[in-house]
Parts: structure tokens; C-alpha cells; sequence
């Protein structure tokens, strides 16, 4: 069911079968908002390796974790079941740390060869996001390097982060939910699991980057090590005149019953915080990026209201 749904798609020999890979991206941007690649380049051993890293910084007393708190200003940092979700009302009991290039990362001292790691597993990160945007900018009519300057890491207004995640070990979760539904509000989300960590869950069938109308049908999308997992982001639907479709998802734990601890590892291509985005048939006004984000914040703030009301 999940296959049928989210297509797999092969990255492999990406210079000469660029035609064809953009038409499966677009495919599945139309649709489920959702694919997963495989042959991008990552090894497993490098996947399992920033794991590792991510897995022995959650091990970390809280009061060495905190010597990078998460800030509501840059939303870098780390957090412990602080994120409340419109949708639910509740916190998502999970922890993580957001790190941006330029951000304050864990010390060597307490998490050997973190930054170093981590750095590196962020700039394959890029390489692949940089591939599927190049695609997507053709297929949209935009110049091919159009989704490439606007997401540029290296540049200092670039907002683009990775979130290492750990859903603890828990046993009868009903009434509580590991990640709360929601879209994600940058442009491109990279996500990498674990075999054997299931629980994400998707929902195709969004019309606009501004409606929070959620349908009833979630898809699981069991986790493997390997494949990642590629999902449009609010910011791309604008983007894209709401023709590429940024859906909603979720992740679970057993109502019933033991879940294991899920870790989960999440890049956001958010874009240059200056850079003014604007679809080809302008359905929306221009905006900066900042001022994008502004407005979503905004908006799932009211929804926020909404949902503790
Ligand atoms: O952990 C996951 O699989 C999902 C994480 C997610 O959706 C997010 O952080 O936006
Ligand atoms: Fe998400």
C-alpha cells in the first residue's frame, strides 16, 4: 500500500537519466507529496554512523544535553518534549537538537567527533537535496539553478537545519502521539530511519499550503535503514503555486503494547532568509523567505489557539 503510494526512486547514474528522474519526482510531488530515494550516495555505514553520534548524544545527562538549549529565536538547540502541536494539543514526546551550519554545536568533549560527523553527513544532505531542487526547478519552468541559490547552505542567511530525534521506549501510548500531525513549513524535508523503527504515517491529499484540513486515511511508511524518505514542505507548495503538495504526517506509538525507542533524523532545506519567493503563475504575492516563515508561524499560532480552546 505504502510502495504503491510513495514511489521509489533511483538517483543512480544522475547526470545522463536527469529527464527521467524529474518526471518521477514531479509524479509523486503532485501526488503524495511523499517518495523515497535510493542510490543517493549515503551509504548505510554512513547513515548508521550518524546515528550512532545522535544516539550517544541522547544518552547524555540532561544538564550536558542543555549546555546547547533549544532558542525560540534561532529554533536551534536542544528540546525535551517541548513541542505542542496544533493539531493535537499536546506535547510530542520525543527530544531534539536542531543545528544550523553557523549554530552552537555539542562539544568534542562530550560527544566525540560530533561536529566533524555531523558536518559531513550535512553536506551529502545538501549534495541530494540540491539534485531532487534542480529537478523540480525544471519541471516548475523556474532556471535550473533557481531552488539551488535560494537553499545555497553556504550562504550566511541560509536557514537550513538537521534535527536529530529520539521517540523513547513506551508502552500504551493511546492519547498520546510520538510527533503530532503536521506539515512540514520549510521547503524539503530529507528523512532517515532505522529498520525496525516503525511509526511514521502519512496523508496525502492537501489543495493549499495555507489550509490545515487534514483527511482521515493515514498511510503507514515502515522504516528502513537506506531509503530516504523525501517529503514537499509548505514553503515549496507556495512555491509552486500549491501545485506541489506539502502533506500531512504523523508518527505513532502502540496504543497497546511496548514501542521501542525510534530514532529519526530530519534535514529542512529552509531557504535564504532574503530570498523572495514567489511561484511562476504568482498565485501568492512575493515574500521574502523570512517573511514566509513569519506568516506560517503566525498562522499555526492562531491554529494553536484553536486547539486548546
Ligand atoms: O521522526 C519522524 O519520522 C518524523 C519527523 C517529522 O515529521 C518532523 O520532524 O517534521
Ligand atoms: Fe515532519
Amino acid at each position: 500500500m505504502a510502495e504503491r503510494l510513495v514511489p521509489v526512486i533511483s538517483l543512480k547514474d544522475f547526470d545522463n537519466r536527469k529527464e527521467e528522474i524529474t518526471a518521477q519526482l514531479v509524479e509523486a510531488a503532485e501526488t503524495a507529496g511523499f517518495l523515497t530515494l535510493v542510490d543517493h550516495g549515503i551509504t548505510i555505514e554512513e547513515i548508521e554512523k550518524q546515528f550512532a553520534i545522535s544516539k550517544t548524544f541522547f544518552e547524555l545527562p540532561a544538564e550536558v544535553k542543555g549546555k546547547t538549549p533549544h532558542s525560540r529565536e534561532t529554533n536551534n538547540g536542544w528540546e525535551y518534549k517541548a513541542q505542542l502541536r496544533a493539531s493535537t494539543g499536546t506535547y510530542d514526546q520525543k527530544e531534539s537538537l536542531w543545528l544550523r551550519r553557523g549554530s552552537q554545536w555539542p562539544s568534542d568533549v562530550d560527544v566525540p567527533n560530533f561536529e566533524e560527523i555531523t558536518r559531513t553527513f550535512m553536506d551529502k544532505c545538501a549534495g541530494i537535496s540540491n539534485q531532487v531542487l534542480f529537478c523540480l526547478a525544471v519541471a516548475l519552468g523556474f532556471p535550473e539553478d533557481y531552488f539551488l541559490v535560494a537553499n545555497d547552505v553556504n550562504k550566511p542567511d541560509c536557514l537550513t537545519q538537521l534535527r536529530l530525534i529520539h521517540y523513547p521506549a513506551s508502552e500504551d501510548s493511546v492519547g498520546t502521539w510520538r510527533a503530532g500531525t503536521h506539515t512540514d513549513i520549510g521547503c524539503l524535508t530529507l528523512l532517515f530511519q532505522r529498520e525496525g523503527e516503525d511509526g511514521l504515517e502519512i496523508c496525502p491529499g492537501r489543495e493549499s499550503h495555507t489550509s490545515f484540513a487534514m483527511g482521515d486515511t493515514f498511510t503507514p511508511l515502515p522504516a528502513h535503514t537506506g531509503p530516504i524518505v523525501v517529503n514537499i514542505g509548505d514553503m515549496l507548495m507556495a512555491w509552486s503555486d500549491d501545485r506541489l503538495k506539502s502533506n500531512f504526517h504523523r508518527v505513532r506509538a502502540k496504543d497497546v503494547g511496548k514501542s521501542p525507542a525510534r530514532y529519526s533524523i530530519a534535514y529542512f532545506n529552509q531557504g535564504r532568509r532574503d530570498f523572495v519567493l514567489q511561484g511562476p503563475k504568482k498565485k501568492y504575492p512575493p515574500m521574502t523567505v523570512e517573511e514566509y516563515f513569519t506568516q506560517a508561524v503566525q498562522r499555526n499560532f492562531a491554529r494553536q489557539q484553536l486547539a486548546v480552546a
